[in-house]
């Protein structure tokens, strides 16, 4: 295990700060400005682990892509000047960057091998794979292509009209970039809850229609990306560990600037809201492409809620840090139809369970979720592992804010996944 990290409990949390641009839009910022015509140039990108292996996945495309202190130009040459890679292409620990960069090598008529670290080769493939067979695409890989290594070679598609057994946005985003590479015909994708958003509005964006109802996409094949300026909103997924540190933390207040509040993200603030929280949205005048609000969080007196059903896609990467407040809340909070948090980086039934249960949190692993018991004291003395698990490690940094006794936290260096200058802004906000 790399890093260690002693971290003790703080008096309050108090000031303003700004999260990191978004994962999700900045690898699709990425990828959409490398299959376009001309130049893209995005700003506040997030440079966390994950997004910088899309960059280099996309280099070794042959697009030029220049970065300078958060700002990155992509010179796109339009999906077809992408060139067959001479290496095999790395996603490291990324699930966005693996799937949707399926899509788009599904379309793409050369040969290409895909990798990434551990955690990778155990997330399942299959549910991106299956799809873009259909379509056309070879795929092979571990287990008859349910697992990396993979590799593709891509080419001439059919349309399909797809329903997919999971709401995934990267399961929708790799089945609409293949179907831009159909001869004119329409690819839907149908979905059992709406999935995240950011490929649809920014598509458009890049000029391309793209129709949408409630629970399904639609693009027609043929149409080309036209290259535009991207601005990245701040991540609302990291935005959620400082909502919940500055719920729980005791005479605190924290203003969080520039969050992106897209309504297929927003569940943390309704969970919030459904538990009495403090918080105020504040939201800004002239969107883009994708809304954004400062929003103010204060100390909070909590109550127990159910989290389910279409919620859940909207939330799913702040399930482990809601365990957490959860802990901080009068009665039961049960988190049920969530069983996508085993296909994550970690088993995060798993390793939420585990690692809470180890500083005195009354939680239960469920098949679907888990069941949490509050108000408990959270006693530390401990040593706790993100498991290399960027959220289960910012998590457990945020509860180390309200222990009784310091833990240890192993292998801290996993946050830099998603938000590198974390402990810079919890130190900040500590002074
Ligand atoms: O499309 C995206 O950018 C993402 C979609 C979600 O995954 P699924 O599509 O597997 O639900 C989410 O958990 C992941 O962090 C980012
Ligand atoms: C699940 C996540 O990301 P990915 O699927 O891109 O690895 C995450 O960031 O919590």
């Amino acid at each position: 295990m790399s890093e260690q990290k002693k971290l003790s409990n703080v008096n309050n949390l108090a000031g303003t700060i700004e999260v990191p641009g978004d994962k999700s839009i900045s690898h699709r910022a990425v990828m959409f400005g490398s299959l376009a015509n001309g130049k893209t140039v995005i700003t506040n990108f997030l440079m966390g682990a994950d997004c910088l292996s899309t960059v280099d996945c996309f280099r070794k495309m042959g697009v030029s892509i220049d970065i300078q202190e958060g700002t990155v130009t992509v010179e796109g040459k339009g999906y077809d000047g992408l060139v067959e890679p001479s290496s095999i292409l790395d996603v490291g620990n990324s699930g966005t960057t693996t799937r949707l960069m399926m899509g788009i090598l599904a379309g793409s008529s050369f040969h290409s091998c895909i990798i990434g670290d551990e955690s990778i080769a155990k997330r399942p493939m299959a549910r991106v794979t299956k799809p873009l067979r259909l379509m056309g695409a070879k795929i092979d890989g571990r287990e008859n292509g349910q697992f990396t290594p993979l590799a593709i070679r891509g080419g001439e598609l059919h349309g399909i009209k797809y329903e997919s057994p999971v709401a995934s946005a990267q399961v929708k985003s790799a089945i609409l970039l293949a179907g831009l590479k159909t001869n004119q015909e329409e690819t839907t994708v149908i979905e059992p809850h709406k999935s995240r958003d950011h490929t649809e509005r920014m598509l458009r964006a890049f000029g391309v229609e793209v129709k949408e109802d409630e629970i399904s996409a639609t693009v027609k094949g043929g149409q080309s990306l036209t290259a535009t300026n991207i601005f990245v909103p701040g991540d609302i997924s990291s935005a959620a560990f400082f909502l919940v540190a500055g719920a729980i933390v005791p005479n605190s207040e924290i203003i969080l600037k520039n969050v992106g509040i897209n309504p297929t993200r927003t569940g943390i603030l309704d969970v919030l809201k459904m538990m009495g929280a403090s918080i105020e949205i504040i939201p800004h005048k002239e969107d883009a492409f994708e809304p954004i609000a400062d929003i103010v969080i204060k100390t909070s007196s909590l109550k127990g809620t159910t989290i389910s059903g279409d919620l859940i896609p909207k939330l799913i990467d702040e399930i482990p840090v809601i365990a957490l407040l959860a802990t901080q809340a009068e009665g039961e909070t049960i988190i049920k139809d969530a069983s996508e948090l085993k296909v994550k980086e970690t088993n995060r039934i798993d390793t939420v369970v585990g690692e809470l249960s180890k500083i005195g949190a009354t939680i239960k692993g469920t098949d679907d979720g888990m069941i949490i018991t509050g108000k408990t004291k959270l006693v530390g003395n401990a040593t706790v592992s993100s498991h290399g698990d960027h959220r289960i490690g910012m998590m457990l940094a945020v509860a180390s804010c309200i222990t009784q006794d310091a833990i240890t936290l192993y292998d801290a260096k996993a946050i830099e996944v998603s938000y590198p200058n974390f402990f810079d802004h919890l130190a900040l906000l500590s002074k």
